[in-house]
């Protein structure tokens, strides 16, 4: 039984091990209809397992093509339909797997007996003459790690997929043995390489390098290019080399429909429905180049490189190796950027030996992460805490009260300077705070990565109860797990109600610990100064149970929390250093920016020699300004510093050309697949209370055993800045339901790739995230902004109805694009431009700054003071 379970596997690591797309496994699964099967996270039985392995390898003939199957009535593009394959005796069956499953036993799919010796019966006679014939091609390309994308005991009773040598295979246990051409035993570092991804010797069965078709020596009867064509009903004549796959894959029109019905092998199919660049090269049948002798070097690979590079290093013209990648089906330039597996493949293609290195950001991060402090190196630490609550709750007075405090209990001759964070000690213990109040500044700076704040405290007014910007300071903190300390401040004033503060805060799972909850609440004055002790003690109560640990004797690192440029001492930064301890002339490099520590300043102006875990401090010595949230470390040594400096200010260049940053909904299944995922974080606002919260709930019950729905935060009212910056922050897809976006939160959406998806129809977002949970989430149109509108007057015009005399205000507006009327910040209609006018001109568009006339189709209740927002519907390409 134990044995049965370790022998399941999951649908993705299934999909990953045979290089299918998971959404093609579990279509492959369901049409075996094999049960339990839910999503990429389902566990597949070892039956099913082995069924599959076998279609795969193709053992078992393909299950029919869907298109076939869901949708009788299709006409079959590529072949002829399952139907009118000419049943073939079930005599010579291979063992078929005991599934419980009517499809995959053979008796109710006659139609598609597998007979090996008729199916494929070609190749396989070639197969001995070309996998013997090219020993040294073996030995360069060991089977397991090309073509063969997982080892099999039946592997000699392969038909015409296996182009594996029957010669003895190198280690044929390990599925993923070392990438071709690494050295054996692979010595490529054990570091920053993503397993997940898949090894250029891991590709498909069959695929280019597999084993014996693999280029790289000359074969007898050269002509073998694709087209050449040769009928492969007739069964070859056993003397050239020619690979099987040639023949199964290249000559598709020589074949009787129903052979190529029956030779498709599942993952043809895959590929065709795919087509993407990769998977074509994979699945791409390596073309023997006669003329070029196979590239005796050893070259190294250490990321992304230029063609014109690879070409230098391997000895080769440019236009070589570009034939060659373009025989990959990898169209490029001589000055194009190949990525370090594509790099790889074609390296490895062409006969050198290639050793893969660390790229410099993976040096980068080992350099930087340095070791893992032993836990007897960790030393107490003060708590960095950060005061968020609602407007005007009194977070900057509770502030400067605290500060104050200070000023009679540390020693005399310190001016208070501020640097962006400041050091307060009670009984002895220092806290640091965090200068800038308010739940923004602390998710600005989780949104660049940072996490500074051990601890937050949410003031809460006691005289105004929990409000919209207390619930955002909760859920901020929450998205961050950011423990809580509740100040419940005013209680000076008559009106104060700290219970009802309490009781309040309940609903959002804040339980007070005399209520048997667990969070701290202390009531304040920071006007006359009352209870701000026991708010300090209860932050050093939280302090201890969080353990803040950290090694102060390392070199130091830390965070920019502050960066200014002064006039007398040119660039300063605040940095809050983490752990080790940071001394004057430490050599240090701050994103892309690097330098020597000139002088120390601490928060009371004073000049420090070093500062240790958890402590602010103003550093001099920087050339360039950093920016907020940059992490800051010190390095070995100037060289290191300038060289990792100069290295991420090119990727940088490069990223901000390329590659969206945020998280999108599209891409989430692909993220949820690759592991990097497990959680799909939402921002959900509203036009009403009720709303956000049925949705919430709705979502939220999406969850399942693998991925779990978390909603981060609901609110009311337009889509913020803040909404935004939290998504950001926490990897969220904002959903809006029948509310209006800041301008200001659109831009930084638009700059962050932050996915905003808005809603009219609470059954539409439910389903696109169920979608998106298992892979479904078809492509979308995504709104593009246009441009913006005032209503200033409004018109009635007989036969035509109203009329809204506006004033464009942003952006342009376009008679052909869709208009979403937005009242008090709620969404009242959603419908297209009637007309466009200026003065009387009908026009297409009109831009920012001017005057317009705007007839709505299907609406005349247009007000003054309404806002048109005008937006085009663009096809989100899928990803
Ligand atoms: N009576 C009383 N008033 C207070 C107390 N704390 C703050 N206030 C007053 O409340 C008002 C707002 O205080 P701030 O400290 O500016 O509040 P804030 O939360 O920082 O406000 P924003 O920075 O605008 O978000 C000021 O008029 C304060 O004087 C208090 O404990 N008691």
């Amino acid at each position: 039984m134990a044995d049965k379970d370790k022998d399941k596997v999951r649908v993705y690591e299934l999909a990953k091990e045979l290089k299918l797309d998971s959404r093609r496994l579990i279509d492959l699964l369901h049409r075996l209809k094999v049960e339990g099967i839910k999503n990429h996270m389902s566990t597949v039985e070892p039956e099913a397992v082995k069924t599959v392995r076998d279609i795969m390898e193709g053992k078992l003939p393909p299950e029919p093509k869907p298109e076939a199957k869901p949708r009788p009535a299709a006409a079959a593009s590529t072949s002829t339909p399952a139907p009118a394959v000419v049943p073939k005796p079930a005599a010579p069956q291979p063992p078929r797997p005991t599934m419980t499953e009517p499809r995959v036993n053979p008796a109710p799919r006659p139609e598609r007996p597998v007979v090996p010796g008729s199916s494929r019966p070609e190749p396989m006679t070639n197969r001995p003459a070309a996998g013997t014939t090219r020993p040294a091609d073996n030995q360069r390309y060991p089977g397991p790690n090309r073509g063969d994308h997982r080892p099999h005991p039946a592997a000699g009773n392969r038909n015409g997929h296996d182009h594996r040598p029957t010669g003895p295979r190198p280690n044929p246990a390990a599925p993923t043995g070392p990438r071709p051409g690494a050295p054996a035993g692979g010595n490529r570092p054990p570091y920053g390489h993503d397993q997940r991804r898949p090894a250029p010797g891991g590709r498909p069965a069959g695929g280019p390098p597999g084993g014996a078709n693999r280029p790289g020596g000359p074969r007898p009867g050269a002509p073998n290019r694709p087209g050449a064509g040769r009928p492969l009903a007739v069964p070859p004549p056993p003397t050239p080399a020619r690979p099987a796959r040639d023949q199964n894959r290249r000559n598709p029109k020589d074949r009787k429909p129903h052979e190529f019905e029956e030779r498709r092998s599942l993952r043809d199919w895959d590929e065709e429905r795919m087509g993407s660049r990769k998977k074509k090269m994979k699945a791409h049948q390596p073309v023997q180049d006669t003329s070029m002798p196979p590239v005796q070097r050893r070259i190294v690979i250490s990321g992304s490189i230029v063609v014109k590079d690879l070409a230098d290093q391997l000895g080769i013209k440019a236009t070589e190796l570009i034939k060659r990648l373009i025989n990959l089906g990898v169209m490029v330039g001589v000055n194009h950027e190949l990525d370090k597996e594509t790099a790889v493949i074609v390296a490895t293609e062409l006969g050198a030996e290639v050793e893969e290195r660390a790229s410099v950001q993976e040096q980068e991060e080992i350099l930087i992460q340095g070791e893992e402090d032993a836990p007897e190196s960790l030393r107490e630490r003060p708590p960095v805490v950060t005061v968020m609550g609602h407007v005007d709750h009194g977070k900057t007075s509770l502030l400067d009260r605290i500060r104050s405090t200070r000023v009679t209990q540390s020693e005399a001759g310190g001016i208070t300077q501020h640097i962006g964070a400041s050091v307060v000690e009670h009984d002895g213990h220092p806290i640091v705070f965090l200068d800038t109040p308010g739940h923004e500044a602390f998710t600005a700076m989780r949104a660049r990565g940072a996490q500074v704040t051990d601890i937050a405290i949410l003031v809460v007014a006691a005289n105004d109860g929990v409000m919209p910007q207390t619930v955002e300071a909760i859920n901020h903190a929450k998205a961050a797990n950011v423990p809580i300390v509740v100040a419940i401040n005013k209680i000076d004033l008559p009106d104060a109600n700290p219970e009802r503060v309490r009781t309040e805060l309940t609903e959002y799972g804040l339980i007070a610990e005399e209520w048997g909850g667990d969070t701290i609440m202390v009531p304040v004055s920071a006007r006359t100064g009352e209870g701000i002790d026991k708010l300090l003690e209860a932050l050093l109560v939280q302090a201890e149970i969080m353990e803040l640990k950290a090694n102060p004797d390392r070199p130091a690192s830390g965070t920019i929390i502050e960066a200014k440029l002064d006039r007398g001492r040119g660039p300063v930064a605040t940095v809050l250093v983490k752990r080790g301890t940071l001394h004057v002339g430490d050599v240090f490099l701050s994103g892309t920016v690097w330098g020597r520590v000139r002088a120390l300043i601490n928060d009371r102006g004073q000049r420090v020699k070093e500062v240790g875990p958890s402590m602010p401090v103003e550093v001099l010595g920087f050339n360039e300004l950093p920016e907020a949230g940059d992490d800051f470390v010190i390095m070995p040594d100037e060289r290191q510093a300038k060289s990792i400096a100069d290295a991420r200010a090119n990727r940088l260049r490069a990223s901000s050309e390329s590659g969206p940053r945020g998280v999108s909904l599209d891409e989430f299944y692909q993220r949820l697949k690759d592991e990097a995922v497990r959680d799909l974080n939402l921002v959900i606002k509203a036009d009403v209370h009720g709303s956000a919260e049925a949705l919430a709930q709705a979502l939220d019950k999406l969850s399942n055993d693998e991925v779990r729905v978390r909603v981060l935060h609901t609110g009311v009212g337009s889509i913020t800045e803040s909404d935004v910056m939290l998504a950001q922050a926490s990897g969220a897809i904002i959903i809006g339901f029948g509310v209006s976006m800041e301008s200001k939160a659109r831009q930084l959406a638009e700059r962050e790739h932050v996915d905003i998806r808005q809603y009219r129809i609470i059954y539409e977002a439910i389903d696109d995230i169920k979608q998106a949970l298992t892979g479904m989430l078809e492509p979308k149109y995504q709104e593009l902004f246009l441009g913006r509108a005032e209503v200033r007057e409004v018109f009635r015009v007989p036969k035509v109805g109203a009329v809204g005399g506006c004033y464009v205000t942003e952006g342009k507006i376009l008679r052909s694009g869709q208009v979403r009327v937005i009242r008090d910040g709620t969404v009242i209609h959603e419908g297209a431009i009637a007309s466009l006018k200026r003065f009387k001109d009908d026009v297409r568009e009109v831009a920012t700054g001017y005057e317009c006339g705007i007839g709505l189709e299907k609406f005349n209740d247009i007000k003054v003071g309404d806002i048109l927002e005008v937006f085009t519907q663009e096809e989100v390409k899928a990803s």
